[in-house]
């Protein structure tokens, strides 16, 4: 190939010096150069470069590829190796095989009596911090044992002491026949390094507890529960607040974070039965059952027709509800939900009290975007009118066949007008969730604990009076704290209606905490 082109390129210099020395004009010159065959031959090389430009060329020695692959992944290796931390790893394993290490321990007596229980010296150095943990007596035997461990906590994070341990000796301090609460005045009054003399619980329970989610669904203030077994370690919370639990091993205390995390620290929360048995000495905040049977304050108007002039006698099938008891438990388990694309939008209730503005906001929504929201068609029992169609404006049914749906849970709420029956059923919703759309409708308070079900999922956004409207119309917020998602304040109704619709595209396309029951598969 070498000598190939270096003979091309000898011709090409003997014919130009040819032609030069020949005198022969320009036009002849070009015409005898391009006709020459060392011309063929460079454009044929110039080809073959193209082409080789384009391929990735293979190694020149067939065995150079391996090689370079063999190389690189030694060079790095080489580099990990001497980076300072392995040293300081391969050394510390060399020291510890080696027993290189203070202090030395002195032998072990002779004779030790084969009953003799393990002691652990556990030193801890505590600051201003609480220890993180708590003690009981075993009132039979007048021993002190380490009852709690609180998760994040400095003893948690000694990983030494642990529930169940018997508690001998603090600061050189025997502790046995003492009270508690004489253990915690040394406690107390020791800053610095403490030293704990401890025999460890042989049947150390494991600490793999699985995380749980809540929403609190009352609020619980530790100081003014005289039970609590130490009320500094205990956490408060209000009804709507989410709680990660993180240790359910004692039936009644819990230890809990709120979420999202702010400290890593967790603190003591009653137990759901705990805070049950409590709800019968009625010291805690009522559940929000018992709030949402007197919605003091909500809208009167029944508006589930088009004219909302009409003042109606608007019912509601709490009462006869077959799914009362979902809201009476104070903690209800969450999980993180996104929907899938492929999944109905979640329904979206608007709630609010009378004339803040929840059906203007509703009407204008969907008369801004009637291919994406839409309300569900209503049922009536009085006759049809002129122009209008059956399933478009109403679903006009017999008197029969209404209360038929009535004694069956079918409406969410209904009503009467002028001797005709009114009302929106769940299938109605169904309906427009199943074509696609975003089912829009406002509710009253105590309607919405029908809808909150897995094929629903509603997302309840509480629409607000500006502030300076009177505050009685917002006391009914405080009531639905634990079911509300979001809080609008309409004061601007186009401002209002844009964030409304942003609230809708989060509550549908962004990760949200749901009850655990509705994100279950399907039995
Ligand atoms: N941001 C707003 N600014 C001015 N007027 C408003 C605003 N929001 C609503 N309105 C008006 O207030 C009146 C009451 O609104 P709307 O009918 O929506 O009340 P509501 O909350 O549904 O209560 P109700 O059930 O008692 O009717 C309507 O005339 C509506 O046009």
């Amino acid at each position: 190939m070498c000598s190939g082109v270096s003979e091309v390129l000898s011709s090409v210099v003997k014919d130009v010096d040819q032609a030069v020395s020949r005198n022969i004009n320009g036009a002849q010159l070009l015409h005898e150069l391009l006709s020459a065959p060392w011309l063929c031959a460079l454009l044929k090389i110039y080809e073959c470069l193209l082409k080789f430009q384009r391929l990735t060329p293979s190694p020149v020695l067939p065995y150079a590829a391996g090689l370079s692959h063999e190389v690189s992944p030694a060079r790095e290796l080489c580099s990990l190796l001497s980076s300072p931390h392995i040293q300081a790893l391969l050394s510390s394993h060399d020291s510890v095989a080696q027993s290189d290490y203070e202090p030395v321990l002195p032998p072990l007596p002779d004779e030790i009596p084969e009953d003799e229980e393990a002691m652990r010296i556990v030193c801890l150095v505590k600051n201003n911090q609480p220890l993180g943990a708590t003690i009981r007596k075993d009132e039979a035997t007048g021993d002190i044992y380490i009852a709690r461990v609180i998760h994040g906590g400095l003893a948690d994070r000694s990983a030494l002491l642990h529930p169940g341990d018997l508690l001998v000796e603090v600061n050189g301090n025997p502790v046995v026949g003492l009270e508690p609460e004489q253990v915690i005045h040394i406690l107390a009054n020791s800053q610095g390094t403490i030293l704990f003399k401890v025999i460890p619980n042989p049947s150390q329970a494991s600490n793999s507890q699985t995380l749980v989610c809540m929403r609190a669904m009352v609020d619980y203030c530790p100081l003014q529960d005289s039970s609590i077994p130490c009320p500094d370690a205990g956490m408060a919370f209000s009804r709507g607040d989410l709680l990660q639990v993180v240790d359910q091993s004692d039936g009644q205390w819990w230890q809990a974070r709120k979420l999202p995390c702010a400290t890593s620290c967790a603190g003591l929360i009653p137990s759901a039965s705990m805070l049950k048995s409590k709800q019968r000495e009625q010291w805690w905040c009522q559940p929000l059952q018992c709030s949402l049977t007197s919605p003091a304050g909500f809208r009167r108007s029944f508006r589930v027709w088009k004219r909302t002039s009409y003042r109606k006698r608007r019912q509601s099938c709490t009462t006869c509800s077959p799914n009362t008891n979902a809201l009476s438990t104070p903690y209800e388990e969450v999980v993180l939900y996104q929907r899938p694309p492929q999944e109905n939008h979640r329904l979206i209730i608007l709630v609010g009290a009378s004339g803040v503005g929840v059906n203007e906001l509703r009407k204008r929504l969907i008369k801004l975007n009637p291919s994406t929201f839409q309300g569900p068609v209503p049922h009536t029992t009085r006759s049809i009118r002129a122009g209008e169609q059956n399933d478009r404006e109403y679903h006009f049914v017999t008197k029969e066949l209404f209360e038929y749906m009535v004694c069956n849970h079918r409406f969410v709420e209904y009503g009467e007008s002028k001797g005709q029956l009114y009302g929106i059923s769940t299938d109605a919703i169904d309906e427009v969730l199943k074509r696609g759309r975003m089912c829009i409708i406002d509710a009253e308070p105590h309607s919405i604990q029908l809808l909150r079900t897995k094929k629903f999922k509603p997302y309840v956004i509480f629409i607000k009076p500006p502030k300076r409207e009177t505050k009685q119309k917002n006391e009914c917020y405080l009531k639905l704290t634990v079911i509300l998602m979001s809080v609008l304040v309409n004061d601007d109704l186009q401002d209002a209606c844009i964030e409304l619709c942003s609230i809708i595209q989060q509550a549908q396309d962004e990760p949200q905490w749901i009850p655990v029951s509705w994100g279950r598969a399907e039995d």
